[in-house]
């Protein structure tokens, strides 16, 4: 199987497809779009993509694609806690306090900005399409005095020297990724990461009218459909109007969820489901090398 993901090789997104599909062809794309376009396009069976992190919240782009240009499935989902690490060129190592400027992902960016406010005052930080794009422009510009927030294994892969350690503002710091796929594919359940199963649906509310959104929670509770996440993001139709992306902490049955659709549907709601699958959580928290 051939498995698309944010590249280039060792970004976070690259440890999860290593250690869900450990055995698989990894194939790197370079910004979020792509990799969905490589799965609409079959270029590759499954595509992972980072969807939310613990500290910074969704990435809106992710979303964006799956409600509004793409219609794939989401298969799996996998949670890995994440450590930021701040690195330069070797060359550039004892006089990191003067790096004047920092390039990473958007979210890893805001995941230190403790660090950065304390240890990097006032410096410009440029965002890329990932941490590892970060890592690997610094090691290709050795002249400049730039730094890159990214995991260990960047720093491996792209000869960069660690100078500052767990940078991450907090301890807690998680992302979650999706797995999607328009193929029929089943991920093994049978190992220890496994942590089970939801049902992701996307709900939009008829007209602005009080108590709308009570009613949607109404049809899942009293039918003690436990919700483990809910989210609004806008139509993009106007200010104001919003789709709920809401996960159910259960595997899509025959009953519960089908008697919670018609019931919103009842209520004027559209609603599709984006998925029902396994979740799984990584629980190392070193980031393994990996090898080729
Ligand atoms: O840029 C990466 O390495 C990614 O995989 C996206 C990301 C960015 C920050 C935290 C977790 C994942």
């Amino acid at each position: 199987m051939k498995i698309g993901f944010l590249g280039p090789k060792a970004t976070f997104t690259d440890i999860a497809v290593r250690s869900l599909f450990p055995k698989e062809t990894a194939v790197p794309y370079p910004t979020i779009p792509a990799c969905f376009d490589a799965m609409i396009g079959n270029e590759i069976d499954l595509a992972v993509v980072p969807l939310e992190n613990a500290l910074e919240g969704s990435v809106n782009i992710t979303l964006d694609y799956l409600i509004h240009e793409v219609d794939l499935p989401i298969v799996g989902e996998l949670t890995a806690p994440i450590r930021q690490h701040f690195m330069v060129h070797p060359g550039n190592l004892e006089d990191w306090a003067e790096t004047d400027v920092v390039y990473s992902h958007s979210h890893a960016i805001a995941q230190c900005h403790k660090f950065l406010h304390k240890e990097l005052k006032g410096i410009p930080c440029e965002s890329t399409t990932s941490t590892a794009a970060a890592a690997q422009y610094v090691k290709d510009h050795p002249g400049e005095k730039a730094g890159a927030i990214a995991n260990e294994l960047a720093a491996q892969v792209y000869g960069l020297a660690i100078a500052k350690e767990d940078i991450h503002d907090f301890d807690f710091n998680h992302t979650k990724f999706i797995v999607l796929s328009n193929k029929k594919i089943t991920i093994e359940e049978d190992r220890e990461e496994f942590s089970g199963h939801k049902t992701t649906v996307m709900v939009t509310l008829p007209a602005d009218r009080a108590g709308a959104l009570h009613q949607v929670l109404s049809a899942f509770a009293w039918r003690k459909l436990n919700l483990t996440k809910i989210e609004s993001r806008p139509m993009k139709t106007g200010l104001g109007n919003y789709f709920f992306i809401i996960d159910i902490d259960m595997k899509q049955d025959d009953v519960l969820i089908p008697g919670a659709v018609a019931e919103l549907e009842a209520l004027g709601c559209s609603v599709k489901i984006l998925g029902s699958y396994p979740y799984f959580h990584l629980h190392k928290k070193e980031n393994k090398v990996l090898q080729d």
